[in-house]
């Protein structure tokens, strides 16, 4: 009889504990983020999602990285409050003190997933790098917490694959630099669920972003179009048929774009647009808009990654 009574409280428990999971699956209210890589893009991300009163844990493989990362979003919110709080310049510093404290920062990915309703990865653009790490952060992240990647180029789906939640993966990617770009594209694979999106999509309109969907295609849809005009822009002068600086003119003064095709690959990262299109011309080899260029490839090889090196196309001051 007790034998019984124990076996049926094991299953009813079971039922509870299946329902209760399941229910806090489909509902997730995304309040706890931890961003995995604190470089340009993380750091953008772990501030806009602190200045939206979200707790945020920064966590990226140095100390010294984390440190550069905090001063980065420090000099962002001055001129975000600048303008914010131009006639009350106290009220701006409160901002950005209460900013600050919503953000922590770690080294260690394992205990800053444990709390974590969200995990946005935002480290290099590599696909066994990031497999490896969804892969590991599987096993220490509860089980209502979603995965989601900042990629730009490589497929959601692959990197769901390495973890065993795939229903509750997916992608966000958010454009440089993130606390003035309103579009996020909002990824889903086949097998990310509908209540997955749905928590991905409320996020994004928490952070103040206009969200759009987008299927698990090479770039997306922004890249997939931004990317190749980026690469033509180069085989064009490459071709002899402009400077760097006409060319970066006529697309500002004669299509209306904020930045040249050259600032703007200074700006994105060389290295990362040739992780971009080595990957796409791997798979379509004979793709005229994936062609190389011999330029880009040189740059990269000399650690002239754009801005962020302070040399790419052109030189920066610090
Ligand atoms: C490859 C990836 O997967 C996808 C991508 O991200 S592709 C790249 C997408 N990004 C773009 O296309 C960016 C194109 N460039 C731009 O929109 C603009 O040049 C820009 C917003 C970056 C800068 O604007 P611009 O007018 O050229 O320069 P600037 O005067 O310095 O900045 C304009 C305002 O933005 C603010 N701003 C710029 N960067 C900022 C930052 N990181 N944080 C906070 N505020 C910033 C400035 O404070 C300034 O504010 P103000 O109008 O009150 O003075
Ligand atoms: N740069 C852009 O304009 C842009 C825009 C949208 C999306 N993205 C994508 O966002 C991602 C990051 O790009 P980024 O420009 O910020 O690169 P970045 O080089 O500025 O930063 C990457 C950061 O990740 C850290 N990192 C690398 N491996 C790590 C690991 N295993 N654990 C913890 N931290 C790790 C690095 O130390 C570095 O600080 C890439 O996937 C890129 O394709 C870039």
């Amino acid at each position: 009889m007790f034998r019984l009574f124990s076996s049926n409280m094991a299953f009813f428990t079971h039922q509870i504990q299946r329902s209760f999971s399941s229910s806090v699956v489909r509902n997730v209210v995304i309040k706890n983020v931890t961003i995995i890589g604190g470089g340009q893009m993380g750091a953008g991300i772990a501030q806009v999602a602190a200045s939206t009163g979200h707790s945020v844990t920064l966590v990226d493989m140095t100390d010294d990285i984390l440190k550069k990362a905090m001063k980065g979003i420090q000099g962002s919110l001055r001129r975000v409050v600048k303008k914010k709080f131009s006639d009350d310049p106290e009220s701006g510093d409160d901002f950005i003190q209460k900013v600050m404290q919503n953000v922590s920062t770690t080294t260690n990915p394992a205990a800053a997933v444990t709390t974590s309703d969200l995990v946005v990865e935002a480290i290099v653009e590599n696909m066994k790098i990031k497999q490896d790490l969804f892969g590991f952060l599987d096993k220490m992240a509860p089980e209502h917490t979603i995965f989601a990647s900042n990629t730009s180029s490589l497929p959601i789906s692959d990197m769901a694959s390495a973890t065993s939640r795939p229903d509750r993966c997916g992608g966000l990617h958010f454009f440089n630099p993130v606390p003035m770009m309103k579009l996020v594209e909002v990824v889903a694979t086949s097998s990310t669920s509908p209540e997955t999106s749905e928590s991905l999509l409320n996020f994004t309109k928490a952070l103040g972003k206009t969200p759009v969907c987008c299927k698990d295609t090479p770039g997306f849809i922004v890249n997939r179009l931004l990317v190749p005009y980026m690469m033509e822009a180069l085989r064009l002068h490459e071709r002899g048929h402009g400077s760097k600086e006409d060319i970066d003119i006529a697309m500002k003064l004669g299509a209306g774009y904020p930045m040249g095709p050259f600032e703007l690959s200074d700006y994105v990262g060389l290295d990362t647009i040739k992780f971009i299109t080595d990957g796409w011309r791997e798979k379509e080899p004979d793709n005229p808009l994936f062609a190389p260029s011999d330029l880009l490839n040189k740059l990269v090889a000399e650690g002239k990654l754009g801005k962020k090196s302070l040399e790419g196309f052109y030189k920066y001051n610090k």
